[in-house]
């Protein structure tokens, strides 16, 4: 088996994957701390052949978890944002200060749409972009939807917003603290998002693909205008591409990628751009 974690600011995320079908067998998440401790929080590890881990929490919660997992788990293998991969060449000035989730988005989305919006809904909202010449252009980071409602401080914050809500009901005005913030803050994410992928595709003078993933990703699928499709297991495709153990990984195969959605045409996306300026 493989072990695959994605380790979040908020959860740390898991799948067990079989390294000869390639099927995922099970999957989890714990909320992400200082210590990890197997057994309890992931499956057991007597099974498991090889890890692959992206971590964004703080270097020690990373370095424990490595150090924990080598005495068990023959082959570890971590993540880490470079310079380039995979045909992608990184945005930033340092490269290696891109979180690594949003590197291993940009990597998964570029092996299966070529040029790609990434974005991720977790704690914060990342929006990235690739060309289809590989080069990532940089991107966005937006508090995440509990953050924002968190910030706020008006003792909503165990309230979160239901993953069924439907979008139409969420872009009401609220008429009681909990649905004002609520929908206040996923009105800022979409309305963020929208805006952001329209400025860029218009800058650019390209219509992009956009993939959606994320905790979040389901709801702000909801209220987001421009066609995308959602992957949840986009971070763990970048893990796939970057460390392909499976024979299917080698083939290029990422588990769960979605069709890729057709984005509308640029004259479209100018023709919104610029009829939300006039407003
Ligand atoms: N069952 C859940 N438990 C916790 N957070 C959830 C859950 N379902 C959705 N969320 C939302 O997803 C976010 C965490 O998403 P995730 O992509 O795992 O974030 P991160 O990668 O930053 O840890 C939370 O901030 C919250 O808004
Ligand atoms: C922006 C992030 C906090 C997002 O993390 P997440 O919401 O997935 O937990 C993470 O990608 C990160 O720590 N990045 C480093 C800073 C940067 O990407 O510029
Ligand atoms: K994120």
């Amino acid at each position: 088996m493989i072990l695959d974690l994605d380790i979040g600011n908020t959860l740390s995320k898991w799948r067990l994957k079989d390294a000869e079908s390639s099927e995922i067998r099970s999957r989890g998440a714990v909320w992400t701390r200082e210590e990890w401790r197997p057994g309890a929080d992931i499956p057991d590890l007597d099974v498991v052949e090889a890890v692959r881990i992206s971590s964004v929490a703080r270097a020690a919660v990373l370095e424990e978890t490595v150090t924990l997992l080598r005495r068990q788990v023959r082959h570890v293998f971590v993540a880490h944002s470079q310079a380039e991969a995979l045909g992608v060449i990184n945005g930033y000035d340092e490269p290696g200060r891109l979180g690594v989730d949003r590197w291993m988005g940009a990597l998964a989305g570029y092996q299966l749409a070529g040029g790609c919006c990434a974005v991720d809904c977790g704690s914060a909202i990342t929006i990235d972009f690739v060309l289809p010449g590989g080069v990532h252009l940089g991107g966005f980071i937006i508090p995440g939807l509990r953050l924002m409602k968190e910030s706020l401080k008006l003792g909503t914050r165990n309230v979160a917003i239901d993953p069924e809500s439907e979008a139409d009901a969420l872009l009401e005005p609220g008429r009681r603290t909990v649905d004002a913030v609520n929908h206040g803050i996923y009105m800022a994410a979409v309305s963020a998002i929208n805006r952001i992928y329209s400025e860029v595709c218009d800058q650019q003078g390209i219509s992009l693909p956009m993939l959606l993933t994320g905790g979040d990703a389901r709801v702000v699928s909801r209220g987001v205008q421009v066609p995308h499709a959602v992957w949840p297991d986009m971070v763990y495709g970048g893990l796939e591409a970057s460390f392909p153990l499976t024979f299917a990984e080698r083939a290029g195969k990422m588990s769960g990628a979605p069709r890729v959605p057709e984005p509308v045409s640029l004259e479209k996306i100018r023709a919104g751009l610029a009829f939300s300026m006039l407003l």
